[in-house]
């Protein structure tokens, strides 16, 4: 049973047009997905494609104005709002993206201790500080003394701490020197190797490929993909969806190859695959139907040329 899953998962938000007009927006669509006990699910894809809201949708924290249907389970029974609270920081970590989640009031010190389940609070805390380059001297200090680098690391080390079954990682790693980005993502490998769920959300596919076990390709509100970090190889041959595949080939190593076709940023409304339009794949099936999951295994493609 997985430790996470997320099943037709759709998230419409209002948006204020100009003067006091408002419009739904839907952000995500019809998402599905799974985080089983001892892997890192990455969730890679463009920025505002949807995976701070994907992440926010299971932390039950969106915006009141939310319209939200499908289901998300842990550990097989339904996500409820009790449920959620009960489990927050016990079971449940979360490293935001944002580190205005820190509380401004609370040292930064004692945020870290609160967050520790087993052994002594002080001694862990100060453990997770080395590990992460935080001199003693940071554990006395606020919030708002913080540089934004630190910051971030306090946020990864009540994670690191809180020894908790499922992590949601909301890019952990930006503006972080190289030897630190490294650090903080194989303490998420050793989470998941003790027999942590790890969700780790990032734009940056080249970097979360080094840990992953599998990558939920996302875009325009879903993901189109859900492959084996081993598929990223070559020209992306092991890949079976065009999406994948381009963002795989625009990186650095494979020479900024450029997408051939202008990628959604938004749900498409109407009844087609969203990739139509451009795809040299196309059939004129794709232009009557929207690709529903294939799975295969724990892999996953919305693609009908894909399976
Ligand atoms: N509170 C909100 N109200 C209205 N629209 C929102 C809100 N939060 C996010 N959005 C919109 O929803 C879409 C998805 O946003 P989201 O933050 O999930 O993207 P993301 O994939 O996490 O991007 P990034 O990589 O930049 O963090 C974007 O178009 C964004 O503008
Ligand atoms: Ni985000």
């Amino acid at each position: 049973m997985s430790v996470l899953e997320v099943k037709g998962l759709s998230v419409s938000l209002l948006r204020y047009q100009k003067g006091l007009r408002r419009q739904t927006q839907r952000v995500i669509d019809d998402l599905h997905l799974s985080v089983d006990a001892g892997e890192i699910l990455a969730v890679a894809g463009a920025s505002g494609s949807g995976k701070s809201l994907l992440a926010h949708a299971i932390l039950g924290i969106l915006p009141g104005h939310a319209q939200v249907s499908g289901a998300i389970f842990y550990r097989g029974k339904e996500l409820s709002s009790l449920r959620r609270a009960e489990l927050m920081g016990r079971e449940i970590a979360y490293v935001p993206q944002s580190v205005l989640y820190l509380n401004p009031l609370m040292r930064v010190g004692k945020q870290v201790r609160t967050a520790v389940r087993t052994g002594d609070p002080v001694a862990v805390q100060r453990a997770a500080f080395a590990r992460f380059g935080l001199s003693p001297a940071v554990e006395k200090r606020y919030p708002f003394q913080l540089s934004g680098g630190m910051a971030r690391r306090v946020l990864v080390s009540i994670a690191a701490v809180s020894g908790a079954n499922l992590i949601i990682a909301d890019e952990p790693t930006p503006g972080l020197d190289p030897a630190v980005i490294a650090e903080s993502l194989s303490l998420f490998r050793e989470l998941a190797d003790r027999g942590s769920a790890v969700m780790l959300i990032s734009h940056d596919i080249g970097s979360v490929l080094k840990v992953a076990d599998r990558i939920a390709v996302f875009c325009a509100g879903t993901a189109v993909e859900i492959a084996r970090a081993e598929d990223f190889e070559g020209n992306g041959e092991a890949l079976r969806h065009p999406y994948s595949r381009a963002l795989w080939r625009a990186l650095p190593q494979n020479d900024f190859t450029p997408a051939p076709w202008p990628v959604p940023s938004s749900p498409e409304t109407s009844p087609i695959c969203p990739f139509a339009r451009g795809c040299e794949r196309a059939t004129d099936a794709c232009f009557t139907n929207r690709p529903e999951p294939t799975w295969l295994g724990n892999r996953m493609v919305r693609c009908i040329h894909g399976s």
